[in-house]
């Protein structure tokens, strides 16, 4: 399992630079990022959460251990959002990087995402629900943006504060 960095990091505010070739290292990195996602749990994971500033995620908002449904795993490799639609939704997001804080945050509802594949082959996804939320949350990641940066000062300087001092008891 790869160790998540949590906020205040300023690791988490860098902007990660683009995937050069999808070669072994970095299925590598995407299976272990899996594997820690799931271990988490959670339903998605940037590269920049534990420490890699590279340009990729992984996605399952299915997740294991549902009753029924498969696993739908997903990586996006240099993922550009190519359309939004004009109607938003609201979401009550969390973080793995910051933990046990929730909080709505409003997005497009649907969006198009041009990206490469485990295989390195450009593919275009078209997504609505949890799977938009989640896709955009995981892109922010890749600009250093957390979903902190969506909510008012106010309600972001004390979920930060909090979660200062909860590292400084802990270390
Ligand atoms: O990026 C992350 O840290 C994983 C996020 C993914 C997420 C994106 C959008 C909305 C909610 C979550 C979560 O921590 S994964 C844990 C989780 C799972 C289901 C619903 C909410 C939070
Ligand atoms: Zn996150």
């Amino acid at each position: 399992l790869l160790p998540i960095y949590t906020a205040p990091d300023p690791l988490l505010k860098t902007i990660s630079k683009p995937v050069e070739k999808v070669d072994a290292e970095i299925r590598k990195l995407i299976d272990d990022m899996f594997e820690t996602m799931y271990a988490a749990p959670g339903i998605g994971l940037a590269a920049i959460q534990v420490g890699v500033q590279k340009r990729l995620l992984v996605i399952d908002v299915v997740g294991k251990g549902q009753e029924g449904e498969e696993p739908q795993p997903l990586a996006l490799i240099n993922p550009e959002i190519t359309w939004v639609s004009d109607h938003d939704a609201t979401y009550e997001e969390g973080c793995l990087s910051v933990p046990e804080h929730y909080a709505d945050v409003v997005r497009p509802a649907e969006v198009e995402v041009s990206y490469l594949d485990i295989d390195g082959k450009q593919q275009t996804l078209r997504a609505d629900g949890l799977l938009s939320t989640c896709v955009q949350h995981e892109m922010d990641h890749l600009d250093g943006i957390l979903f902190l940066d969506h909510i008012s000062a106010l309600k972001r300087n004390m979920i930060l504060r909090k979660l200062l001092k909860q590292k400084k008891l802990a270390s």
